[in-house]
């Protein structure tokens, strides 16, 4: 089958028309002409075998790891995303909002502070095909940032007896974390010490996990557990078994604005709060402010955050956000959900407590559409949106958005 591409669509597909209906395919291009098998599954038809016979002319003409499905020179990709989130906006929420230009990231190549690779079985580090699970091994990833990419030079030709590799890094220190996953603790002392002194900032290991990385629990090897990054006017710390941004120069940007469309008062509430890097910055606005997030190791290296700063008015609470509900009413509400976006107590929570302002930080235009259209049925305008760009070369794109009442 052939067809030509109409336009990117949510999850980094390419839509075209055809007589057989829409159909999707992966890391194609808008205005592309390609060919290639149609597969139907669960009701969605798909272009699989791809051969692109015109390709785009700003097609990006160097080799990318498979994740990189936004295969174009940069400033072509910027107008690409904003249409994403405007279409969310328009399909989903019904809303015509006006949306302020995207922030392209500082870094275009080489922004990326974290990120895990299996290893191949005949050496080298390798991507994981989502789905299929295939394994496509890589001599490079020009997405890294220094000093991942030296790491990542000197772990594919490491022999290390394990089934991935996870590595975060700190701009600000110029050091990098390994996480080692799979394999038996006991071999890995060694070489784990070997490692720092080769200079990696410290080795933890953990038992692979089928639902993701660091599940179950961390053993810590040699070297160091945390470093310290900067994200815009902050510094925090940063660990490889849990969550932090991991393009720290687009998120720092983000986080600053932000906390300037807050309008200060007494009590302020963020929910999914990772190692509360918003909260700390709305700290000076509001009397008290309470962050409130699941993973233990993200509220550990907070808590550190919020005491080394001299922070006095931050509490953690560590727990599901569903639990908030029971703290009461806020002035300003922040949210930054996973990509599921808000759970639905959470959205009957802020309907009911109605707080003055929401923040709503999201990372899925799709589900942020969901969440916000409810919200402004329920009372609420949609005062401020801005794109992100904090993933250049992928289809993601980051939304930073204000409701107030009334
Ligand atoms: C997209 S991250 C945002 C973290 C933080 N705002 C940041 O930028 O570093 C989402 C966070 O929500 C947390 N989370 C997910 N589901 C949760 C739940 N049900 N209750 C509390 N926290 C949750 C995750 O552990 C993760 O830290």
């Amino acid at each position: 089958m052939q067809a030509r591409i109409e336009k990117l669509v949510p999850g980094g597909y390419g839509l075209a028309r055809t007589e057989e209906g829409a159909i999707l395919v992966k890391g194609a291009l808008p205005g592309e002409v390609v060919r290639g098998v149609p597969v139907r599954r669960k009701g969605t038809l798909f272009l699989e075998e791809v051969e692109i016979l015109e390709p785009h002319p700003q097609r990006y003409p160097h080799p990318l790891p498979p994740s990189a499905d936004l295969p174009l020179a940069y400033e072509a990709q910027l107008p690409l995303k904003e249409a994403l989130v405007g279409d969310a906006l328009a399909r989903i929420a019904k809303l015509e909002a006006s949306l302020l230009p995207i922030r392209p990231s500082p870094r275009p190549l080489g922004y990326r502070t974290a990120a895990q690779y299996a290893r191949y079985p005949l050496g080298g580090l390798a991507y994981r095909l989502p789905e299929s699970h295939a394994l496509y091994p890589l001599e490079e990833d020009p997405l890294l940032a220094e000093p991942l990419a030296s790491a990542f030079a000197l772990l594919k030709t490491w022999p290390l007896p394990v089934e991935e590799v996870a590595l975060r890094g700190s701009l600000l220190e110029g050091r990098v974390l390994l996480g080692l996953i799979g394999g038996s603790l006991e071999a890995l002392k060694r070489p784990a010490k070997a490692l720092v002194k080769e200079g990696f900032a410290g080795v933890v290991w953990a038992e692979p996990s089928a639902k993701g990385r660091f599940r179950g629990r961390v053993t810590p090897l040699h070297g160091e557990r945390t470093l310290l990054e900067r994200f815009g006017p902050l510094t925090a710390t940063v660990s490889v078994e849990s969550f932090s941004q991991v393009n720290p120069l687009a998120a720092g940007e983000l986080f600053a604005e932000a906390a300037g469309l807050a309008s200060g008062g007494e009590r302020a509430l963020e929910l999914y709060a990772g190692s509360g890097l918003l909260s700390l910055l709305l700290a000076p606005r509001y009397r008290e402010v309470v962050a409130v997030e699941v993973s233990k190791e993200a509220v550990r290296r907070g808590e550190a955050d919020r005491r080394r700063l001299g922070v006095e008015n931050l509490r953690f609470h560590r727990g599901d956000v569903r639990e908030a509900l029971r703290f009461g009413r806020f002035d300003l509400v922040a949210v930054d959900p996973p990509r599921a976006g808000l759970a639905p107590e959470v959205r009957a929570y802020l309907l009911e407590s109605r707080p003055q302002e929401i923040l709503y930080i999201a990372c899925d235009p799709a589900t942020w559409a969901r969440d916000v259209g409810e919200l402004v049925r329920g009372g609420y305008r949609l005062a401020f949106v801005r794109p992100y760009d904090f993933f250049p070369f992928t289809h993601h794109v980051e939304v930073l958005s204000l409701l107030r009442l009334g």
